[in-house]
């Protein structure tokens, strides 16, 4: 008999929730009802939330850890379990354990991200057979960036992010930083500086190199902590932002150069290396258990 828990077992049970990045950014209108028009590359990288679910006889879906600064009923994977369950009628419920390893509201996606996980391990789990289009449709308003980890391939967005072309791009090396800062995504929509009529361009144009990020101008003049980190990386052939930030991240051709640049990060700084994925590791996780 042993007494440890079997680390493995607890790994083999943990369902994914990947990081994204955005490649480029631009925002070309602005709807009637306020939010805008973009278009965007998501990247997914080897970055995770693990989440943990117990199906339950009783109906009540719970999350059983806390998370610093999310209470329990506004958490994404509660909203996004109760979201299943009424479109569903689903009987059962979950309790559910989310380890938080992404930064919150650092333009990660780490909160779409574990709604998305929600989504697909519960439609499994409960047996609620609900297909990949009708998960989409459920996880947009839980916010613009669900439906892309539902979908789980690297993509072009258009829309506010729900129009979705998959897209294979090179898997690359990042060097994410971290800066101290929280950026508020609805304070970078409402900015009056913001460039909201960029010309739409064509994901041939991104491949050639276009890789602005609309948001970038306004994020560095009012988060200090994010120019710092962008002055930083100009050393590592510039950086770029994710989504309206705060992180901020460097392109490396292989692990060891991306390694490298993380081993000279200023002490104070936070950071990982993570590498590009045109698949998340959640499409893996949901076929085993087809
Ligand atoms: C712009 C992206 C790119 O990935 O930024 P990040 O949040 O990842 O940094 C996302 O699409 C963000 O989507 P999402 O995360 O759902 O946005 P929310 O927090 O709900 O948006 C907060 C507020 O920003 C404004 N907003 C958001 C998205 C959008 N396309 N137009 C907007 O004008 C709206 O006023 C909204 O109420
Ligand atoms: N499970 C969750 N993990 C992270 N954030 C969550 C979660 N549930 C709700 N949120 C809320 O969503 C916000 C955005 O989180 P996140 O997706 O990590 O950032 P971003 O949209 O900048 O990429 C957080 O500030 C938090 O208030």
């Amino acid at each position: 008999m042993t007494l440890t828990p079997d680390l493995n077992q607890v790994a083999a049970n943990a369902w994914p929730a990947p990081a994204k990045l955005n490649l480029m950014l631009r925002i070309t209108g602005r709807r009637a009802n306020g939010y805008h028009e973009l278009q965007t590359v998501f990247q997914f990288i080897d970055r995770c939330d693990r989440l943990w679910f117990d199906v339950r006889a009783d109906g009540q879906v719970r999350r059983v850890n806390e998370v610093v600064g999310v209470a329990e009923a506004d958490d994404l994977t509660v909203r996004a379990a109760l979201a299943l369950q009424r479109a569903t009628g689903c009987e059962l419920g979950a309790d559910i354990r989310c380890e938080k390893n992404l930064p919150m509201g650092g333009g990660l996606g780490g909160g779409s991200s574990d709604a998305a996980t929600t989504l697909v391990a519960l439609n499994q789990l409960w047996n609620t057979g609900l297909s990949e289009n009708e998960l989409a449709t459920l996880a947009l308003p839980l916010g613009a960036d669900v439906p892309v980890f539902v979908r789980g391939r690297a993509a072009w967005a258009e829309g506010v992010g729900e129009e979705l072309m998959p897209v294979d791009l090179p898997e690359s090396w990042f060097l994410v930083v971290i800066p101290d800062c929280h950026v508020s995504t609805g304070a970078v929509f409402a900015h009056p500086q913001l460039t909201r009529n960029s010309n739409p361009i064509k994901l041939t144009d991104f491949l050639r190199g276009d890789i602005t990020n609309d948001c970038l101008s306004v994020v560095r003049s009012e988060y200090p902590p994010v120019e710092m980190a962008l002055h930083w990386l100009e050393h590592w052939g510039g950086g770029r932002l994710t989504g309206t930030g705060a992180c901020v991240f460097a392109v490396f051709d292989d692990r060891e150069l991306a390694l490298n640049a993380h081993q000279q990060l200023p002490a104070s700084w936070q950071g990982f290396v993570a590498q590009g994925l045109n698949y998340s590791p959640l499409l893996a996780k949901r076929d085993e258990h087809r």
